[in-house]
Formats: C-alpha cells, structure tokens, sequence
C-alpha cells in the first residue's frame, strides 16, 4: 500500500508542478539557428521520471518524440569510454568551460584541446573517436539508445540532421580548428555528420529518462539487462554532467536543482538521482544559455518539493 500511495503522490506532484510552470512558456524563445527546429509548437509541455524499481511516472507531453539534440554528448561519451577507458582523456579535458556551447574562444588558446565533451569541440572530438571505432558510427547510437531505452522505434530525423549539415559553419569551424592542431583523425565532414545524426535522434521524456537509468543505478540497464559502465565509471560521467551539463549555466543549475543533467537546445534537460531515479523534462523554448527555461523551473521544483541533491 505504500508504494500505491507513493505512486499517487508523484503522479500529483508532477502534476501540480506542470501546472506551476505553465505560465513561463512565451518567456523563452525556441532555437532558431537550426531552421528545422525553428518550426517545433513553442508550448508543449512534458516529464518522466524513471525509477530504479523500474516504474515511470509521467505528465504532460511526455510521450511526445523531439530532437535530443545535446543530450546525445552524455550517449556518444559512454560509447567512447565503453571501448577506450581513460584513453579518450588525452584527447580533451573533464574541466568545465564557462562558456557557451559552441565557442571557439578557448579552444584556440588551448591548442584544439576542448575543456570538456558536453560543449560542441568536446562532443565532436568524442564522435571522431567513435568514428575510428565503428564502421557505422550513426548506426551504432541508433542501437545503443534503442537498447537503453527500450524502444526500438527510435529513430534519426534526417530533415533536422540535413539542416544542421547545411548550417554547420561553427561546427565545422571548431572541427577544422581541432583539426589544424592534429586533435581530429578522421574526415571532417564525415565526423560532422555523425555528430548531426545524434543531435537530431527523436526521443521522448519516458525514452530518455528510461535511457538515463543506468546512470542512477551504478552503471546497470535494467530493461536490456546491459552493465553499460562500471559503478566508478557512472560517478565520473554524473560529476561531468554536474560541472559542464549545462554549459555556461551550470552553476545556476547545480545551485537551483543540485543534481547531474544534461540539456539540448531541443528544449529537453536530463537530470539524475544517483541510486534512485532519472527524470526528463521537456520544453522547447530557450533561455538566453540555450536551456529549456520551464524545463529548469520544473526540476527546480522537483527537486525542492522531494529534497532531492547530491550536495
Ligand atoms: N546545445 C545543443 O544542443 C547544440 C547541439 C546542436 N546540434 C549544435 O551543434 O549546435
């Protein structure tokens, strides 16, 4: 009978919570550098929150799919410490940037080392890593979030991911620049693709937090059955969502929320309870840091209401 009772009172609280955000939408703007996210319906709405015990909690649009986009970095990272380890750390840093997402600044006056793999020269030195390793890189995350989600109807929207390929000028830029310094190994243009089909991956808030479980449950995929990393391996790519998750902003979000997270300019943030549950929110309007700004809001409040924080 608890546990009904405690089902209930989570299913009320997201609820209640959805409602108290509800109002914020028209304060943010939808990201509209990449034209085929521009057209995305501004007040949609949704949460999941996965559990450990395997149960979901959902409201709002929480089923509805939308474009991953960033979140995919935390998905390309695990790939590549799955099958190189601490190897990939040559390659760039684990140190937070202070930076927004795709600036070039730094990486020129730290000599194409990118600060960490959850900004853009980060992620794009990670995929170049996993392109020298699968013979079909896009593929390859196809299948892995299918498994860690559960849903094998995952799919890449290849308009979304053509539309950043014609508009990837500063990706591009970062990568040649990484390039010039001898941090990239494989064709550009090639990577960079690779990169755009994880960016334009289609989930949903019960895809994603299924698919973040295994981060707050010691590395263990219980629906695939699938030991992804190993328990010290999982504290390591939580820490890094917790310092460089929201780029720029991730001291306001350690402040406010005080959990691991991820956010994509989809309007999606990913954010986990280690040993207890992993959550999405999705909302696709902006703030000036590229993060959903309801979607903080929300896992502001979650994580009051619930006492929820690793600090
Ligand atoms: N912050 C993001 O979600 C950025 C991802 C986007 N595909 C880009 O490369 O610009």
């Amino acid at each position: 009978m608890p546990d009904a009772l405690a089902s209930l009172s989570m299913q009320a609280l997201l609820n209640e919570i959805l409602d108290e955000v509800r109002p914020l939408i028209g304060q943010g703007k939808v990201a509209d550098y990449i034209p085929a996210l521009a057209s995305v319906v501004p007040d949609q709405l949704g949460i999941a929150v996965y559990g450990n015990d395997g149960q979901v909690h959902v409201a709002g649009d929480a089923r509805t799919p939308f474009s991953i986009q960033s979140i995919s970095k935390v998905f390309s990272l695990v790939q590549a410490i799955g099958h190189s380890g601490e190897s990939i750390w040559q390659r760039l840093g684990h140190e937070p940037s202070g930076q927004p997402f795709n600036s070039l600044v730094q990486l020129e006056f730290e000599r194409g080392k990118p600060r960490n793999p959850f900004i853009n020269a980060g992620a794009l030195v990670i995929c170049d890593i996993n392109q020298s390793r699968y013979a079909a890189p896009a593929l390859s995350m196809r299948d892995f979030v299918r498994r860690l989600s559960g849903n094998p109807e995952v799919t890449v929207d290849n308009h979304v991911a053509e539309s950043e390929y014609q508009h990837r000028a500063r990706n591009a830029a970062a990568a040649y620049l990484m390039q010039s310094f001898g941090n990239f190994h494989n064709e550009v243009e090639a990577v960079l693709r690779s990169y755009f089909s994880c960016c334009a991956l289609r989930m949903s808030c019960v895809d994603l937090a299924r698919a973040f479980g295994f981060l707050a449950n010691e590395g263990f995929c219980q629906h695939s059955g699938e030991q992804v990393l190993s328990p010290r391996q999982t504290k390591q790519i939580n820490a890094i969502m917790a310092t460089s998750g929201l780029y720029d902003e991730a001291g306001n979000f350690a402040y406010r929320v005080g959990l691991p997270g991820k956010s994509g300019v989809g309007g999606g943030i990913v954010a986990v309870v280690p040993g207890q549950f992993s959550v999405c929110v999705w909302s696709p309007e902006l703030n000036a840091a590229g993060n959903s700004l309801a979607g903080i809001k929300a896992l502001e409040l979650l994580s009051e209401r619930i006492g929820w924080s690793v600090f």
